[in-house]
């Protein structure tokens, strides 16, 4: 099926010169969930902006739905639901009628059963006659989804949904980004969370700099760039490592009490079995074992430093 996005050589130079994005090519399958992981400044708010329609790229093409996002703009807007980082409406207006309203400015027509559902799914049904200004931080920010789906849109794009909530109200939107992705809507969120990336996306992208340095699926990537380590405690401490286990990937963590074993996760079985028994003709014995492996954010971590 062809992709629902599709961005082919991005680039956007703001007026003062500029370049916040340096060519970017991506394509979005329907039904996934992406997310966009950057450093501050990186270019994803940039990306967003033109995706949605609200900034202009300087050069290259975006489609949505097959639609060009320049000069088909109200078919690829339509099609669009975006979560911005706050809440820019009025404060004095209630939460029924603010999602409604939104409604309205997609041109289409009034469903308050739509409007409902959309209420009750993010559990704000009763709060509906509530002015936002009554309302709590993390309230307000069920009310920015609720706009954004307020138009039954079949993208999403969530801007940072979770920053600065709390831990219960992050696991709370990502229960609703489930629900969503169980109906078929393509999902796309920029997040600082490396956490949030490692428990909801189907894929994950890194961008930095004005560049997309990897968009791979989350498992994969996770097996294809994760490492591994296996820590040995010792039963007697050891100086160094031994000569002829040197360069494998060994290291003696404090005083020499542990022997930590690097590995790449795709052949961990072999390389322990051989590295265990080399330990065992060495005389060199151990009263414990751990396993750790390096989480998404240790990659995230190296690629970004690695791109500097
Ligand atoms: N209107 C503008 N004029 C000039 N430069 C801009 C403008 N808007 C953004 N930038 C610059 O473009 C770069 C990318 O900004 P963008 O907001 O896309 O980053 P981001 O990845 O969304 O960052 P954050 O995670 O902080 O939201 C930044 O260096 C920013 O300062």
């Amino acid at each position: 099926m062809a992709p629902i996005i599709s961005i082919r050589n991005l680039t956007k130079t703001y007026s003062n010169g500029f370049q916040a994005l340096k060519g970017i090519d991506l394509d979005i399958e329907r039904g996934e969930i992406l997310a966009l992981l950057g450093p501050n400044g990186a270019g994803k708010t940039t990306m967003i902006s033109i995706v949605c329609g609200i900034a202009n790229p300087s050069g290259g093409m975006v489609t949505v739905g097959g639609h060009d996002v320049v000069k088909e703009f109200r078919a690829t807007r339509a099609m669009i639901g975006l979560v911005p980082q706050e809440l820019t409406t009025d404060l004095f207006e209630t939460v029924w009628n603010t999602v409604s309203f939104s409604r309205g400015l997609h041109g289409k027509k009034p469903d308050p059963a739509h409007i409902e559902q959309v209420l009750r799914d993010l559990s704000l049904w009763d709060k509906k006659d509530n002015m936002l200004r009554q309302l709590s931080g993390g309230m307000k920010r069920r009310v920015l989804i609720a706009k954004a789906l307020s138009h039954e849109p079949e993208i999403l794009f969530l801007d940072e949904p979770t920053a600065g909530v709390d831990v219960t109200l992050r696991k709370d939107m990502w229960h609703v980004v489930e629900r969503l992705r169980a109906n078929g809507t393509t999902i796309i969120l920029t997040t600082h969370y490396i956490e949030e990336a490692e428990e909801i996306a189907d894929r994950v992208g890194v961008i930095n700099g004005g560049k997309l340095l990897l968009v791979e699926d989350k498992k994969t990537l996770m097996t294809k760039l994760g490492r591994k380590q296996l820590i040995l405690d010792l039963t007697e401490p050891l100086d160094a490592v031994p000569p002829c286990l040197d360069g494998n990937g060994l290291s003696l963590g404090p005083n020499g009490t542990t022997l930590i074993y690097d590995f790449d996760a795709e052949h961990e079985q072999s390389s322990i079995a051989v590295l265990l028994s080399r330990l065992s003709a060495e005389g060199i014995h151990f009263k414990d074992l751990s396993t750790r492996q390096s989480s998404l954010e240790d990659i995230f971590v190296s690629l970004v430093g690695e791109s500097k």
